[in-house]
């Protein structure tokens, strides 16, 4: 798998969760947790979030992976519901990156 594929998972995912808003709440299981709605998205959300922490306690990698893909997942979900998308995450993340200088730092190595 490329990395281009990899990076480029959370927007196409992204466009599924979009899609699962007009399906049928008994087709899909995105779909039947937005027919739910808002606190049973974040009970999801607070599960995998201490199953994460029990995963890191326990130091199994992949079990680690697992648990972090769920909590991203969800979180995911949440994004979409609340009519956000992971681009804002990124976005913000990247403002936070670009004010620590380290982009900077690493484009003048010998400043
Ligand atoms: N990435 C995921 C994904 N990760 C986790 N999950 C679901 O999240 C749930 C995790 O919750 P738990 O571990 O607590 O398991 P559970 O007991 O089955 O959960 P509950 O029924 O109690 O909520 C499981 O049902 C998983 O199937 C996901 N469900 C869907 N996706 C993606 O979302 C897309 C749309 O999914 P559908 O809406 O199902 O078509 C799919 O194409 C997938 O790519």
């Amino acid at each position: 798998m490329s990395l281009l594929h990899e990076d480029d998972v959370l927007a196409r995912l992204a466009v599924v969760l979009e899609e699962r808003k007009h399906a049928d709440a008994g087709s899909s299981y995105v779909a039947k947790l937005y027919a739910k709605g808002l606190d049973a998205i974040l009970k999801k959300v607070g599960e995998e979030a201490t199953e994460t922490v029990m995963a890191a306690k326990d130091g199994d990698a992949e079990h680690i992976v697992y648990e972090v893909a769920d909590l991203w997942f969800h979180t995911l979900v949440l994004l979409a519901h609340q009519g956000l998308g992971p681009q804002a995450v990124l976005a913000e993340l990247d403002r936070r990156f670009g004010l620590s200088g380290i982009a900077e730092k690493a484009a003048r190595p010998h400043d």
